[in-house]
């Protein structure tokens, strides 16, 4: 588990993370986001450790990161997957960062194989691709077994295929019981991989609640309608008191009501139906309408900074 306690950076007169308080669970895959500048990097480092903060404290599983005895067997951290030596093979690497931390050799050639990269373990790192480096990067996050991930953009710049093995892979993480924190930029790959989210703006909570719930909260419920006779239902719905709009075709978008209740006004008046959808808006759709004042660089309408 995660826990950020009124966590504060200054960075002279920039405040990147202002009393920042949230918890990231055990079991499940977080998602942290914000737009750019939110301040997700900075909240990361300090978690790792690597900033101090000026205000508040994050604990890991009870204790800060500078008082945990073996801090890779506690916590795993992808942050820049590209910091590895060019001329050291994945496997010296690894060799490497594990005599340096006292954890058993024989953790090397598992966590190769967990992420799929036997094959090239003696190949030099630099000539990895990025989704071989992404991969490499999580073997070493997951060489001392730690119960809790962070991962910085894991996703940036891979192809549907790395995306896709990296968003299983997380879940799998989860499903073992660790704490996985992943911060990304890609929304609706967001939405596939994490069930809870820490969303932040201009340094501060936004939301923290399950990923359907933030949708839900964020967006208008509205559901789908078509009917042959469909002015003659907009007319019973509207008596109704709900808001209809008529669309191209006749479809019409029902605001303030459930499936449920308009399927019972069809019955009820013998309509029949040939589509009845209610509509859930998308994470970008949430993302936007709850982040829209948050954002540091407004560059136009459509660019938000994510
Ligand atoms: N070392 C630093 N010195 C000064 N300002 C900094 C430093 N690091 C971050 N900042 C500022 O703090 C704020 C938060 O930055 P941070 O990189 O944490 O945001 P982020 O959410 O990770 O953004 P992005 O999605 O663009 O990576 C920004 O205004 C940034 O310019």
């Amino acid at each position: 588990m995660i826990e950020a306690i009124g966590l504060t950076k200054r960075y002279g007169s920039t405040v990147a993370v202002n009393d920042l308080s949230f918890t990231v669970r055990p079991g499940r895959v977080t998602g942290f986001l914000g737009p750019n500048g939110a301040g997700k990097s900075t909240t990361m480092r300090m978690v790792l450790g690597l900033d101090r903060p000026t205000a508040g404290r994050v604990l890991i599983d009870g204790t800060p990161y500078n008082k945990i005895k073996n801090p890779l067997r506690s916590v795993g951290a992808l942050l820049d997957a590209k910091w590895v030596h060019p001329n050291r093979s994945a496997r010296t690497h690894l060799l490497w960062m594990a005599r340096s931390n006292g954890i058993p050799v024989r953790r090397v050639d598992e966590v190769l194989d967990e992420v799929g990269l036997t094959k090239v373990a003696r190949k030099r790192a630099g000539g990895f691709s990025l989704g071989m480096s992404q991969r490499l990067g999580i073997a070493s996050a997951l060489l001392g077994d730690p119960k809790v991930l962070l991962f910085d953009e894991p996703v940036n710049g891979l192809d549907p295929e790395g995306i896709l093995w990296i968003r299983r892979f997380m879940q799998g993480l989860a499903a073992q019981g660790r704490t996985v924190l992943v911060s990304s930029h890609l929304l609706s790959e967001m939405a596939l991989t994490a069930e809870d989210l820490v969303v932040i703006g201009r340094g501060e909570l936004i939301a923290q609640c399950s990923t359907a719930e933030f949708i839900d909260r964020s967006a208008k419920a509205a559901v789908l309608v078509r009917a042959p006779e469909w002015q003659r239902f907009a007319t019973l719905l509207r008596d109704k008191g709900f808001a209809v709009a008529e669309g191209a075709e006749g479809v019409l978008t029902v605001e303030g009501a459930t499936g449920a209740e308009i399927g019972e006004v069809a019955a009820g008046n013998g309509v029949v139906l040939h589509e009845l959808s209610p509509q859930r808006a998308s994470l970008e759709e949430a993302f936007m309408q709850l982040t829209g004042d948050s954002v540091e660089y407004q560059t136009g309408s459509a660019e938000k900074g994510v």
